[in-house]
């Protein structure tokens, strides 16, 4: 069984690998050099850490360095670190389940972000963790996304409710959290279709999702989460700030870690929006999401080999 630090670490790899070859591995080396900085700085901004925090870093690496000359990776390693850990204080985001009624997770996003995936990783994850969860396909625009989730499912044992092909998603949700209830579930996820948050009609759909879950639980859905692809690194912010603003979100899933070195880019979109991280995905299979944790974040992009084989 991985550690949760390792899935990490493995999951956030080309982020960290990409700063570790554009400083020629600046956190093993023992001293500084007078480049050292400069390719830390564009080893950060390529990361996609943004502006301003990788300004804080180097402003910091740089005050350290002038007043000790034999400044070692280490050090700047924990400059980077606690600085990090400042900025992304507050961007856990947990799930508080409600009792005696299902907890509704919706999944929002543009168009193969990752939700249809990441509704069954999360279905199976809360299997595993000895909870109850039925999934809903409330994707009926893509046909393909109802057999996918339904292929999820079977493989998983998940329980599910999907509608036809080109149904009320709406009506879908309503039904969903009826089986849920009837049939004991403790969590209900939705997924629902791709759309862009130009698209006023698609906005008002989701807003109809949330009217009809509403009729049977005035708090639901417990969570509005937008799944954002994070490769595409802080390009994401635009997308998350005006569904957040169209629609409301309670925080965000950012998936495809594994295939980028742009992870940096979460500090950005928190940095920006405020809107807490729930979970990282890090691959396509079931097992590969994990809770966002800032620690784990944090260590696998600036902790040392010896402390991330720990
Ligand atoms: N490498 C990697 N691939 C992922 C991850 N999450 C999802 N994918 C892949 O991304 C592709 C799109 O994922 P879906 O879950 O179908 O995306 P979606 O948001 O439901 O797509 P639409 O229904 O079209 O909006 C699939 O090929 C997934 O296997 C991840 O964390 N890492």
């Amino acid at each position: 069984m991985l550690s949760i630090f390792k899935k990490f670490k493995d999951g956030l790899s080309k982020s960290a690998k990409s700063i570790a070859e554009k400083t020629g591995g600046v956190f093993g080396r023992k001293k500084l050099d007078a480049s050292s900085i400069e390719e830390l700085e564009e080893a950060l901004f390529a990361s996609d850490f943004g502006y301003e925090t990788t300004e804080e870093i180097i402003e910091e690496t740089q005050k350290a360095y002038k007043k000790d000359k034999d400044l070692r990776g280490r050090e700047v390693a924990a400059i980077g670190s606690s600085i990090l850990k400042r900025v992304l204080s507050g961007s856990e985001g947990r799930i508080q389940f409600v009792e005696g009624s299902p907890t509704v997770i919706c999944l929002i996003g543009v168009n193969g972000s990752g939700k249809t995936t990441t509704t069954a990783k999360l279905g199976h994850q809360y299997k595993l963790d000895g909870r109850n969860p039925i999934v809903a396909a409330c994707d009926t625009f893509r046909a393909a996304a109802i057999e996918q989730l339904k292929e999820w499912s079977s493989r998983l044992g998940l329980d599910i409710i999907s509608g036809q092909h080109g149904a009320d998603s709406a009506a879908v949700a309503f039904d969903a959290y009826q089986a849920a209830k009837a049939r004991g579930h403790d969590t209900l996820i939705i997924d629902t279709a791709g759309r862009l948050h130009t698209k006023s009609n698609l906005m008002d759909e989701l807003a109809k999702i949330r009217r009809v879950l509403q009729k049977h639980d005035e708090a639901a859905p417990h969570y509005s989460l937008l799944v954002v692809d994070g490769s595409l690194g802080s390009n994401s912010i635009e997308q998350a700030r005006v569904f957040n603003e169209k629609f409301g979100l309670d925080g965000l899933v950012v998936t495809k870690l594994d295939g980028t070195s742009r992870g940096g880019a979460l500090v950005g979109i928190y940095r920006e929006l405020k809107l807490p991280i729930f979970f990282l995905g890090f691959g396509e299979k079931p097992e590969d999401l994990q809770e966002y944790r800032i620690d784990n974040y944090v260590d696998a992009i600036f902790g040392s080999e010896q402390d991330q084989e720990a």
